[in-house]
């Protein structure tokens, strides 16, 4: 990840975890911690905390572990981290270790950024979603019952280590949230990697390791390079946010943990695609059957939840932080691979949007 003096590698591999040159390399040695303050949840810790904890034999290898779940993303769990940390006398030189998916990574990060005014963290990303998206950024931060992410930092990782083999025991649904997010990057960047997509949707839900591997490889490098040019999101960046808009307001209203992130994205990105065509046509209603079509080979939603009414989005909507004034600004698309962030539309195509999906699933 180019980012100046705050880049970082992010190494991605079969057998890392258990790879205790690679943990040295990246957790350990190089970066020379003498404390080490795992952060896991209570899911992750029975399956692979014994293995990282063989890789980082030397260090005072504390572990706090998280209750599991997007609800518990608020201000109280990440206060059970402070409370770890200081518990167990961890200073300045300390580092954190965000074992786990995008919850567990969020929080670490936003911990990080906090105790004692920052110390340093890594992500060993757990879910296909953290590896392909969260993990990358350094967007961290917690919710609030308000609205989805609303307290946080930048606050970017030493290093990101990726071992696919952990996918092996995330269960289908969590997987498939995560390729929500890797369709996200073909439709806002790169359209032959959408086109790969489809072609190889079938190797990817068997994991077979050469098109995980190409997928993750390809969706690091589109948010890094995006991420490298806009770290802050004062413009280009917002573009990651593609059906987010949508998708926060449905997992708002819903409550947290009721519908996967990756879920809500990916009704979100349909909306965004279907809005997208209403404002240029040249875009044609092919790609919302094509983005449908793969959506469906992962089992992912494409309605909103039954009940959500258009009062409901435009609630939740008019809180999302690319908002600048009373505009709902959204990320649409010029043409597959391209998007921009606007809220030049008019507000009668919004309402009628939104009624296009109420009632339809
Ligand atoms: N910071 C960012 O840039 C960014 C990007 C995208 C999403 N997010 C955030 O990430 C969160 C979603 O992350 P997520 O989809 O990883 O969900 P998650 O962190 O809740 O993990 C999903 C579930 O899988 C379990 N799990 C994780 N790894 C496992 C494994 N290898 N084997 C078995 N079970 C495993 C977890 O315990 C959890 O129950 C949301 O809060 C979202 O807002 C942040
Ligand atoms: O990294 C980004 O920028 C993104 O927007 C990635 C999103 O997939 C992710 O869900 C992010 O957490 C959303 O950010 P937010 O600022 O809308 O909360
Ligand atoms: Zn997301």
């Amino acid at each position: 990840m180019e980012l100046g003096d705050r880049g970082y590698p992010i190494v991605i591999g079969s057998g890392l975890l258990d790879d205790a040159d690679t943990i040295k390399t990246f957790v350990r040695n190089k970066l020379a911690y003498q404390q080490v303050c795992v952060v896991t949840n209570e899911t992750i810790a029975p399956i692979y905390m014994e293995q990282l904890r063989s890789s980082l034999t030397g260090l005072q290898v504390e572990t706090c572990i998280l209750p599991d779940g997007e609800k518990y993303k608020n201000l109280d769990t990440l206060n059970q981290i402070f409370t770890c940390l200081l518990q167990t006398k961890f200073n300045r030189k300390a580092c954190l270790v965000a074992l786990g998916g995008g919850v567990v990574g969020d929080m670490t990060g936003f911990a990080a950024a906090c105790y004692q005014r920052g110390i340093d963290f890594i992500q060993i990303p757990t879910t296909l979603l953290s590896q392909v998206d969260s993990s990358v950024g350094g967007k961290t931060g917690v919710n609030h019952v308000l609205g989805k992410n609303m307290i946080g930092a930048f606050k970017q990782p030493k290093s990101v280590v990726i071992d696919i083999d952990v996918l092996s025991t995330l269960p289908a649904a969590e997987f498939a949230a995560g390729m929500a997010e890797v369709i996200k990057y073909g439709l806002i960047w790169d359209q032959d990697f959408f086109t790969w997509l489809e072609q190889n949707a079938g190797a990817l839900k068997a994991l077979e390791p050469r098109a995980l591997t190409f997928a993750i490889q390809k969706s690091c490098e589109i948010k890094a390079g995006i991420v490298a040019e806009d770290e802050t999101e004062q413009g280009l960046r917002a573009i990651l946010n593609l059906g987010h808009t949508f998708g926060h307001a449905i997992e708002t209203h819903a409550g947290y943990g009721v519908w996967l992130h990756g879920q809500a994205v990916a009704v979100g990105m349909r909306m965004a695609i279907r809005m997208s065509n209403w404002l240029n046509e040249s875009l044609g209603e092919e790609l919302e059957a094509r983005l449908v079509r793969l959506l469906e080979v992962f089992e992912l939603p494409v309605y909103p939840p039954d009940g959500m009414n258009r009062d409901d989005f435009l609630t939740h909507m008019a809180v999302d932080k690319k908002n600048l004034n009373a505009d709902i600004r959204l990320v649409l698309l010029d043409k597959l691979g391209q998007a921009r962030v606007t809220s030049e539309y008019p507000m009668s195509t919004l309402n009628r949007l939104i009624d296009s999906f109420i009632g339809q699933s």
